[in-house]
């Protein structure tokens, strides 16, 4: 339990159960993000990390524990426009040959609402434009874009919301090299503005030094909460499971399962 004179967190499961078809998918995993706080979700293929961000975001209904956002319990929660979310991987693009502006400013309607678009949402998405480095492809139809393009006009639309929790699941999955440096990049400045994240990844890649802790899961329950497991680079060989150098002598591997 947090001390008394903690924040609470921004996002908090606890005890989360959720079945899909007739499989236990989340088994009683506990998952928070605090104030300020970049969370790596981590774990092989089919371990839970999608199914336990979408329950974050209230898209995968849980049979047991619970989610509280900004310390409301989901059911109660209203306030959408502080939270981002980039669901793993989709294409921006479909039949109607939407703008990468119009895609982007599709992010700020949960703040505008009711009223016209203003300045303040005006400059919010070319702000966002601007982080992801898509301002001078704004006029294009996204139908023209590759796929890391694509990742971050949906990273965009996200940001321009301008949200305090970002949850983003495999952002650099599919993404090229140039656009994964653009994305750490965006990252790391809407981590210095004080912005939450919760990230789902496969390894840490260039996102590593943002990274304050990571949370990994096998077969839909927590392995590790902790400091993030020491790069894959060099010890990325089958088999390798890592000991944290802080760990106590004698300590368990922590099995990452990033490697299986
Ligand atoms: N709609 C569904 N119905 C039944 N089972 C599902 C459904 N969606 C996912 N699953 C199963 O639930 C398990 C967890 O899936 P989930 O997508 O959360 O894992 P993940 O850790 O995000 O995997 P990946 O890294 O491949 O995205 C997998 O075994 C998957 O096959």
């Amino acid at each position: 339990m947090p001390a008394a004179d903690e924040p609470q967190p921004v996002l908090a499961l606890s005890g989360a159960r959720a079945t899909l078809g007739s499989r236990p998918v989340l088994r009683g995993i506990d998952l928070a993000v605090a104030r300020g706080e970049v969370v790596a979700l981590l774990g092989a293929n089919g371990s839970g990390k999608s199914t336990a961000v979408r329950a974050a975001v209230g898209q995968v209904p849980l049979t047991d524990g619970s989610v509280e956002l900004f310390g409301t319990p989901l059911r109660r929660y209203r306030d959408w426009a502080r939270v981002g979310y980039v669901p793993q991987r989709t294409t921006a693009a479909s039949g109607v040959p939407a703008t990468v502006r119009e895609v982007v400013s599709a992010g700020r309607l949960s703040r505008t609402r009711l009223r016209l678009p203003g300045k303040a949402d005006r400059r919010a998405v070319d702000r966002a434009l601007e982080l992801v480095g898509m301002a001078d492809r704004a006029g294009d139809s996204v139908n023209a874009l590759s796929g890391g393009q694509h990742q971050r006009v949906l990273i965009a639309r996200a940001l321009a919301g301008e949200p305090e929790l970002l949850i983003m699941d495999e952002p650099m999955a599919g993404v090229d090299l140039a656009s994964q440096e653009v994305l750490a990049g965006t990252l790391r400045e809407q981590v210095a503005a004080g912005t939450s994240v919760l990230l789902v990844l496969h390894e840490l890649g260039p996102l590593e030094p943002l990274i304050d802790r990571a949370v990994v899961l096998r077969d839909g329950c927590v392995t590790h909460d902790g400091p993030p497991p020491e790069a894959v680079g060099q010890h990325a060989l089958p088999g390798h499971d890592h000991v944290h150098p802080h760990a106590p002598e004698g300590a368990e591997p922590i099995r990452t399962g990033l490697l299986t």
